[in-house]
């Protein structure tokens, strides 16, 4: 018996199967994977050797689901039939009431919201227990998405904002980088060094944060010199409104989480 099978081996899916086998979970007695497309289990099966990919459940202790938010009852029957008495559901807006009422009574559910650098062991997630889920279920699911990044957790209430902050926060942050490598090469850099330069600054800028615990407005003024070039900059970006555009982009993707959620 498998201790955890996985449900769906899509984007968010391998990012956490890629993650666990980078933590050590490759055994078939460990980990095993249900996709439904061919084609994925074929890209599965080649990226992760030794992997369990399969076509249906197989039985399990617990299972992980990440199949899109309307594939998540027949998931949840899947689930059921693998006998998995745990379900960590990733599934955005999906409530843990909408999961238990599609799973055999007394299931502990968790709903998580993790996010893809969970690929590189740098995930960020944040769990909610169900009904039935105790104190062991949710140190549970801790463990499982703790071997891909950090978790912390929260009323399930809070999941939609967690969503659209970390949830789909890499794909702001790409946005960005994309940005800053276009500037690069707008002002005359080639895209190889601009690209090389703009991924070593996110990855600088976001160590400074997470090592010092200073606050990003602190780091900020320690960049910005009196009558200088950052300065210049700084109010390019404010007089676009990137600040009040990140505001509105985290609530409008909490808000689409809720209404995936009703
Ligand atoms: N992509 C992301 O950054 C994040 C996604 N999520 C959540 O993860 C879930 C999956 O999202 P993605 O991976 O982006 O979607 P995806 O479409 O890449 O992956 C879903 C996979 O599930 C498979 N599938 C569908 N029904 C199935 C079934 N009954 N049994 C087995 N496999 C089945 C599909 O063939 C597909 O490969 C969604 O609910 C999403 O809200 C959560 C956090 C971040
Ligand atoms: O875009 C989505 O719906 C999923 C949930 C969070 C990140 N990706």
């Amino acid at each position: 018996m498998a201790r955890l099978l996985v449900i769906g081996g899509g984007r968010m899916g391998e990012a956490l199967i890629g993650g666990l086998v980078a933590a050590g979970w490759a055994a078939a007695e460990e980990l095993a994977v249900v996709e439904v497309d061919p084609s994925r289990r074929d890209e599965l099966s080649a990226a992760h050797p030794g992997l369990v990919v399969g076509d249906q459940e197989v039985p399990a202790d617990a299972a992980l689901v990440a199949v899109k938010p309307g594939d998540v009852a027949a998931a949840a029957a899947l689930a059921g039939r693998a006998g998995a008495g745990r379900v960590l559901s990733v599934a955005a807006g999906v409530t843990t009431a909408t999961l238990e009422a599609a799973l055999p009574p007394g299931t502990a559910v968790v709903r998580a919201m993790p996010n893809t650098p969970a690929l590189v062991g740098v995930g960020a997630s944040a769990i909610a227990a169900g009904t039935a889920a105790g104190p062991d279920d949710l140190d549970w699911a801790a463990a499982v998405l703790g071997a891909v990044g950090q978790v912390v957790r929260v009323p399930e209430a809070q999941l939609d904002a967690v969503t659209g902050l970390s949830g789909s926060g890499p794909a702001y942050v790409f946005l960005l980088a994309e940005a800053l490598i276009d500037a690069g090469v707008l002002n005359g850099l080639p895209r190889p060094a601009s690209r090389a330069l703009a991924v070593q600054t996110l990855r600088g800028a976001a160590a400074l944060l997470a090592e010092t615990g200073e606050e990003p407005a602190t780091l900020r003024a320690q960049v910005t010199s009196p009558g200088g070039t950052t300065a210049a900059g700084l109010r390019a970006l404010e007089a676009a409104g990137v600040r009040a555009a990140v505001l509105d982009a985290v609530s409008a993707a909490a808000e689409r989480s809720r209404q995936l959620g009703g």
